[in-house]
């Protein structure tokens, strides 16, 4: 099985492009080729499949062989992929997900035809308690409280497609993320368990972020989480609609337009190198 190492801020995916469908034991397989000493080692592994309804579909597995509705940073990676390899050569496209069809803008360097940054239109988020899901009913998840070893936090839920809970933190950067994240992504308040971001407000148009993926653990960026945030951050009134997500591995734009409703997300995402899994 060919594949494509590819990475959005270092948020890494084992990207196989050609097939029909998934394989066989596909979750057995994501587990083994995430592996960081026995396999490729990534966070997740995506196909890039065909499509009745979009130019084309992807489906995305977490390293622990679990799948997700939506990636952000994988989005990109397909994206790119697609185009720098003319298998959809359209600067605007669309991409099937379990999450819906997504709205994917390529910015091109015109005199190397090289995708530079991918902007994706991520659709509305998900606010209602029910559908993120958690197990409050409000229309709205802001500021609840989780307590968990008898430590209370305060968090927004979100869901981009995938659940989120966004948690501001004084310092997100120093912040014992491998500590806290597997307890919050497990509480029993997320019946399909939970990514979650820790992030401290820089300003009106800032923030810092550090995620712990469900299924995956601490990852160098997450693109759904980095949207989540900045819809966290205008429910909260803490930033303004437009906003730049600081992570591990890099920067984000995130916009949720007053207009649509709808979140946009902009970054790079590369190709690393290519292989063939023998493990099939
Ligand atoms: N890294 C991704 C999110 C991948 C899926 C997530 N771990 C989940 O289970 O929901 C992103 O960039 O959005």
């Amino acid at each position: 099985m060919e594949f494509t190492k590819m990475h959005g801020l270092g948020n890494d995916f084992v990207v196989v492009p050609h097939l029909k469908d998934v394989p066989k034991k596909v979750n057995q397989l994501a587990i083994d080729i995430c592996d960081r000493h026995f396999g490729v080692g990534a966070d997740g592994l995506v196909f890039i499949l065909p499509s009745d309804s979009a130019d084309v579909r992807m489906r995305i597995f977490n390293a622990d062989g679990s799948e997700a509705e939506q990636c952000g940073n994988a989005i990109r990676c397909v994206a790119k992929y697609v185009y720098d390899h003319d298998i959809v050569k359209k600067e605007q496209l669309r991409i099937e997900t379990l999450a819906g069809i997504q709205f994917v803008k390529l910015h091109i360097e015109s005199n190397e035809d090289i995708v530079s940054k991918v902007e994706v239109d991520m659709g509305e988020p998900i606010l209602s308690g029910e559908l993120i899901p958690t197990t409050f009913e409000d229309d709205l998840i802001v500021d609840k409280t989780l307590e968990i070893d008898g430590v209370k936090f305060k968090f927004t839920g979100v869901s981009m497609g995938n659940p989120h809970a966004v948690i501001f933190v004084d310092d997100a950067i120093n912040f014992d993320v491998e500590k806290w994240g597997p307890k919050i992504e497990t509480h029993p308040l997320f019946p399909k368990k939970t990514n979650v971001e820790f992030v401290t407000v820089k300003s009106d148009t800032e923030l810092d972020m550090r995620v712990w993926e469900r299924g995956v653990g601490q990852t160098l960026a997450c693109g759904t989480g980095a949207c989540a945030t900045g819809v966290a951050s205008v429910l909260t009134g803490n930033t303004s609609r437009d906003v730049t997500v600081h992570l591990k591995g890099g920067d984000l734009r995130i916009v949720w337009n007053e207009k649509d409703n709808k979140v946009y997300m902009t970054g790079e995402a590369k190709e690393v190198f290519t292989g063939k899994w023998l493990g099939v």
